[in-house]
């Protein structure tokens, strides 16, 4: 296992003129045996990122070093990772076995030790009873899990997973998601994994970074990401729905972004005024989409069981204490 390094990593595409730079300086230590997620809208340069450490791209500037080594001008094959990417690409033709062996094959793995590895990856992923199938006689899910298995035997110092679970519906999606927290707890090998999804990102990070447009808006765990977001940019990014970022909110100064989450205002007799536009029912909570002071949108989070206000009411609100969030106006960053 391995820590990964990234120091001011930068990545440029094209040449002279047409140079695009898409990765503008980026620094995380990722620590041994830690599970990183890189989020961020579509765009943002995740793949980019990941693709780097993976060696599918070169690096325009910077250093990535993986353990104790600087990785730059390491094939892939060299560096010791294995990746799960969206399309798992398993071979037609071959058994789930004849897939998981194929790259230790190549790589002249004597067999006894290609059994051993392939039997340990089938039943920490309870594919066991799959082995001698092929690919068409499986589901998606478990299509998914002999792709982690290939990954698996390699005993790599690093999983890089890119996308793995958009091609799955919602409901694999979730178990997907916990095989994965137990692997990860099982084997403890340091992971990297890309995803635009914000509750994917929640739910697995040990820490998660946050990219936009190519620079990291925050790298922290889910908590301190949801509680104390770096920006305004992070604040509308993770929780849903976003959190307000009111520019006018009662008593703030001119130059301030008040932010506060829809599941942190309380109604009351009193409080901030909220014009109700329109009111969802999502099941064991309602959301309410109207106006403060009838203007800014404001989104408040109430229970199921509450009082459920209509279209055209006014609604006061009070922000729970301490939840109240201030950013700079002009930086989008949070002020301490
Ligand atoms: N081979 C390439 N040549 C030129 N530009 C590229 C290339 N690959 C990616 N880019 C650009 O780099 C930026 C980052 O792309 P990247 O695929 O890393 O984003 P992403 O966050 O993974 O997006 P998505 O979630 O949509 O996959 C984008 O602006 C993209 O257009």
């Amino acid at each position: 296992m391995a820590s990964i390094s990234l120091r001011n990593v930068i990545k440029s595409y094209g040449r002279g003129d047409r140079t695009n730079q898409v990765i503008h300086g980026i620094n995380a230590e990722i620590a041994d045996g830690e599970f990183v997620v890189i989020v961020g809208p579509s765009g943002c340069g995740k793949s980019t990122l990941l693709r780097m450490v993976a060696g599918l791209e070169e690096i325009s500037g910077g250093e990535i070093a993986i353990g104790a080594r600087a990785v730059n001008d390491l094939e892939p094959a060299q560096r010791d990772i294995a990746m799960v990417f969206q399309n798992y690409a398993l071979y037609p033709h071959m058994s789930v076995f004849a897939n998981m062996a194929y790259g230790l094959k190549i790589a002249k793995v004597p067999n006894d030790e290609i059994i051993r590895r392939v039997d340990k990856a089938a039943k920490i992923l309870e594919l066991g009873h799959l082995l001698e199938r092929k690919p068409r006689e499986l589901s998606g899910g478990q299509r998914q899990r002999v792709a982690m298995g290939r990954a698996i035997v390699r005993e790599p110092q690093v999983f890089l997973f890119d996308e793995p679970l958009s091609n799955l519906d919602a409901k694999l999606r979730a178990q997907t998601r916990l095989e994965i927290q137990k692997l990860h707890r099982e084997l403890g090998i340091t992971s990297l994994f890309v995803t635009h999804d914000q509750v994917e990102a929640m739910t697995l990070a040990e820490r998660m970074i946050v990219l936009n447009g190519g620079r990291m808006e925050q790298f922290g765990t889910p908590e301190e990401v949801y509680h104390t977001p770096a920006s305004t940019f992070v604040a509308s990014f993770i929780g849903s729905p976003p959190m307000n970022l009111l520019k006018a909110a009662p008593g703030a100064a001119a130059d301030i972004i008040t932010g506060i989450r829809p599941e942190h205002l309380e109604v009351g007799a009193e409080g901030w005024p909220v014009q109700v536009d329109t009111v969802e029912l999502l099941g064991a909570e309602r959301l309410v989409y109207g106006r403060l002071l009838g203007q800014e949108p404001m989104v408040v989070r109430i229970d199921e069981a509450a009082p459920a206000p209509q279209g055209g009411d006014t609604i006061h609100v009070t922000p729970k204490p301490g939840r109240l969030h201030r950013f700079d106006a002009t930086t989008g960053l949070r002020i301490p």
